[in-house]
């Protein structure tokens, strides 16, 4: 039945982008001075989840390195590391500048340097921004003269909301690419992609692909999760056919797949956070910052903590009730 399994991991890279020509293009011509050795102009991508965001700006950054041999590229997910120190550490590691420098005890402003000393342009995907722990962070990035930043988000009023008056000037006129959620033709086409880079032909019919592209409601994330554990189910089960009602009994391990892929990418901290609501089922906000004490190495302030919080809650990784000190929070059951 499968003839080429990375088709269903997420971090395929698919060979085609469908149904994004009209970003691809814009995005590109903003960053095109890049291509040619000069700074480009920074950028923002807003849009729910699983519209394409990373996916579209890792393949933009990936066209321009075709370009000019000297581009840097370096990335950053603030849900994996969202401090100051660990977002420098992380870019600089990731543009390959940094490997002699030890994690610990190594100063922020070392591997800001690093980052600094660059010849040639860089290009920072910095993606979901809107956990980073301070967007002082952005303000430093910014004056790198030699680097570009291109910003994924969920939220653009709620991220400009939470900007200071210089970041809003500063990022004011950066060019935002605003991604919709897919329509079922869309998303049946994406399928449709995985479906010829992975499967035998005849395993699934077009009219499955579009029941599968119907319950994944617009996010490429979920529909791909569904389609493979479809597939697994069908495997497990020595079925040659993928129909309706394999899809139906994947839907819950799916839907376990792409929690796991979230939680995966948690920092320390909000890893932490996160096994502790786990574990507890639910409990009040008072017993969980002291658990959240009494076992983090080096605590994050509370104010910290909250807004982890707050970003667990919005990518459906816990759930939470009432305020202050009444607020309790618990692990969703779906
Ligand atoms: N237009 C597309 N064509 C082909 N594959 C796509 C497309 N859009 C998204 N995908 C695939 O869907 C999955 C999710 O995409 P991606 O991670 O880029 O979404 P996102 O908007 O950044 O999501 P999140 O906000 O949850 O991180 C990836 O496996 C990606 O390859």
């Amino acid at each position: 039945m499968i003839t080429d399994a990375r088709a269903f991991q997420q971090e395929f890279v698919p060979q085609e982008l469908y149904h994004r020509d009209g970003e691809i293009d814009a995005l590109t011509s903003t960053l095109q001075p890049l291509a040619d050795g000069v700074a480009g102009g920074d950028a923002f991508i807003f849009g729910p989840s699983g519209t394409g965001k990373t996916t579209l700006a890792r393949h933009v950054v990936e066209l321009l390195q075709r370009e000019n041999l000297t581009l840097t590229s370096t990335y950053l997910n603030a849900m994996s590391n969202s401090s100051r120190a660990d977002a420098f550490r992380a870019l600089a590691n990731d543009a390959g500048v940094a490997n002699d420098l030890r994690r610990d005890g190594t100063p922020a402003s070392a591997f800001a340097d690093r980052l600094r000393e660059i010849d040639g342009q860089v290009i920072a995907i910095v993606d979901e921004v809107h956990v980073l722990d301070d967007y002082r962070t952005l303000q430093s990035l910014w004056e790198m003269r030699n680097l570009t930043l291109l910003m994924v988000c969920l939220d653009e009023d709620r991220l400009f909301a939470e900007f200071d008056g210089q970041l809003q000037s500063r990022f004011g006129s950066a060019r935002t690419i605003r991604l919709d959620r897919y329509s079922i033709e869309e998303m049946t086409a994406i399928l449709r992609g995985r479906v010829k880079a992975g499967l035998q032909p005849g395993v699934i019919r077009d009219d499955t692909l579009r029941y599968i592209a119907d319950l994944a409601a617009g996010d490429a994330r979920r529909g791909i999760a569904l389609l493979r554990a479809s597939v697994e189910h069908a495997v497990d089960d020595e079925r040659d056919e993928i129909t309706a009602d394999v899809v139906e009994a994947a839907k819950e391990s799916a839907r376990g797949a792409v929690r796991q892929s979230r939680v995966r990418r948690l920092g320390t901290d909000k890893r932490l956070l996160y096994e502790i609501i786990r574990d507890a089922g639910d409990l009040d906000g008072g017993t969980l910052h002291a658990r959240y004490e009494d076992r983090a190495q080096d605590p994050v302030a509370r104010g910290t903590r909250r807004k982890y919080l707050a970003r667990l809650e919005e990518y459906d990784l816990i759930a939470s009730e009432g305020n202050g000190r009444g607020k309790t929070y618990a692990y969703p059951h779906q």
